[in-house]
This record gives structure tokens, sequence and C-alpha cells, in this order.
């Protein structure tokens, strides 16, 4: 790298240090031997990566409680949060973060072949731009109408992902009610792991699989409820307390709700049950549906003060 001439003791006193003196400019093909030294870097640094990737897998099989899946939530939000919070210099945060999710997707497929269903009910463009960003394009994608082919689809497979909008998508149905059955496909993940509000493929989607076994993320909590007596005064009592989807259910006044519930905060699933019940709405069946990590944002302004 050039020095600084204010800072080379060669030149400090000198005639010449009162002229002001320009550093050389470098040639472009010297830069662009750089520039192939740095990639063939990389591209040793990713065969370096697959390699201990190869290891993970015998470490991963001979666990007993091996699921279909590799995919590891909990491990994948906390590298996330890592590569965003460390990144520094002018390439483009989106670009970073879409490498590694890339990268990430992509050895949890060789390690174990899976397919990424989307519900693209509530539009294709963006559903399709989030799986891509957070899968890539090595992972199959399969394209379904509707949520409930996708909870279907992951529950016939042996370790598929499914994304489906995590928010209340018009016509999208109680999809969630389809959860409920101990060896049913539960939400594991909220996508995207790091929120900001220019995310390039930043739809708010939940990912469905097989009951995680090992590794697991159970910072929020995601609960089915089955209510009676449900009236805008209850869905009032429920909104500061609680992030809820829900859609009318068996009857005029009954609602399926999907309730996301931090753990170990203020509120708890006991408190959205007082508060419905002080609502005047009885609640008739509550069932555990999945959970994921906490939802975490990075703010530009913070990361350039750090
Ligand atoms: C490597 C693992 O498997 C998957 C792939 C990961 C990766 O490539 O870094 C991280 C988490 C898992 O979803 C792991 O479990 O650590």
């Amino acid at each position: 790298m050039p020095k600084n001439p204010a800072s080379n003791p060669a030149s400090a006193g000198s005639s010449a240090a009162s002229a002001p003196v320009s550093a050389p400019v470098p040639d472009l093909s010297t830069l662009r031997t750089e520039i192939d030294r740095i990639d063939a870097h990389m591209h040793a640094l990713l065969i370096e990566r697959s390699e201990i990737i190869d290891r993970l897998v015998a470490v991963k099989r001979s666990r007993a409680a091996e699921g279909g899946s590799a995919f590891r939530p909990a491990r994948e939000a906390s590298m996330m949060r890592m590569i965003v919070d460390r990144h520094r210099g002018i390439l483009p945060l989106d670009t970073v973060e879409g490498i590694w999710r890339v990268i990430i997707s992509t050895f949890t497929y060789v390690q174990a072949p899976y397919a990424v269903h989307a519900d693209l009910a509530s539009g294709d463009a963006a559903m399709r731009d989030s799986a891509r960003f957070h899968f890539g394009f090595t992972v199959p994608f399969i394209a379904h109408m509707g949520a409930s082919g996708v909870v279907a689809a992951v529950a016939g497979s042996k370790g598929d992902l499914g994304l489906v909008p995590a928010f209340a998508a018009p016509g999208a149905g109680a999809w969630w009610t389809a959860l409920e059955g101990e060896h049913a496909p539960k939400i594991i993940a909220r996508l995207p792991f790091v929120e900001r509000a220019d995310h390039p493929a930043g739809l708010p989607v939940f990912c469905i699989a097989h009951p995680v076994t090992d590794g697991a993320v159970t910072e929020v909590e995601t609960w089915s409820l089955h209510v009676a007596g449900w009236t805008a005064h209850a869905a009032r009592a429920l909104a500061p307390l609680a992030e809820v989807i829900a859609v009318p259910d068996r009857g005029l006044d009954g609602a399926a709700l999907l309730a996301s519930i931090p753990v170990g905060g203020a509120v708890g699933l006991d408190t959205v049950l007082a508060a419905l019940r002080a609502a005047g709405a009885s609640v008739r069946a509550v069932a555990l549906v999945g959970s994921h990590a906490s939802r975490y944002t990075h703010c530009p302004q913070d990361a350039a003060q750090g």
C-alpha cells in the first residue's frame, strides 16, 4: 500500500516537505493483480469452508435427534446479526447480507438437499425476491397459491422449508391451524433475520419446517388461539400486547388468531389470554405452533456512530 508522505521519516524535514507531494498513482494492472489475489483468496476460503461443512455433516448425522433438514434457525439468526453488525466500508450492506444468505443457504443445501415452497397468493414479486435473497438460486423454488399448499408440501417432505406471509394477507385463512398437531410443521424463523426500513427483500415472512429438534430458537413464541366473542373491542385490547393475525373462524363472532409473543418479556401468553377474557372474549383452544428469533433491527445511524 502506498505510504502517506507525511508519515514517512525519510521525507520529514527535507526541503521537499514544504512542496505539495501527491501520492503515486498505482497503475491499473497493479490494482487488478491485487483484485485477482483477493478473489483467489476468497475462493480458496470458500473451498476451505466447504471442507469444514463436510466434517460438520458427519457430526450432525451422528446425533440421535437429527431431523430431515440441516437448517439451524438459531445459528443462522446469530450469524446474520454478527455479519451485519461488523460490516464497514462502501460495499452496500444489502450486498453483504445477500452474499452470506446465499453462502449459508447453499451450504445447508449441500448438507441435505431441500426445496423452498413459497405462498405467492399475495403477490409473486415480493415473495420470490424474499425466497431468492434468503435461499439463492441453487435451492429449488416451488410456487404455491395459498399458505395451506405450502404447509401441506412441507408436511409431506423430508426437510423442505415453506415461506408464508407474516401478516394478514387477504383471503389467506387460518393456515397456521394446520401447524397445531404435535408432528405437524412449525414456524421456525421469521425473515428477514435483520430488519431495516429499506431492506431489498423486506417482506415479513414466516419460515415453516418440520419441528426443529436441534438448533431451535425460542425467543418469540407463535401461538394459535381459537376465540369466541371476537369483537373490535377485543382486537383493540390485544393490539398493544402482541403482534396478532386474526381471521374469522367458526361462526359469526369466532376468530382464529396467530399471536407472536416474546418469551421472558413483560407480556406473556397469560397476559394475552387475560386481556381477551377482560374484553369479553372466551378462549376455546390454545396451541404452540412455533417459535423464532427476536426481531432484530439494524439502524444505519447507530452503525455509523459505533
Ligand atoms: C453449518 C451448519 O448448517 C447450516 C449451514 C450454516 C452455514 O453454512 O454456516 C449455518 C447454519 C445451518 O443452517 C451448522 O449447523 O452450523
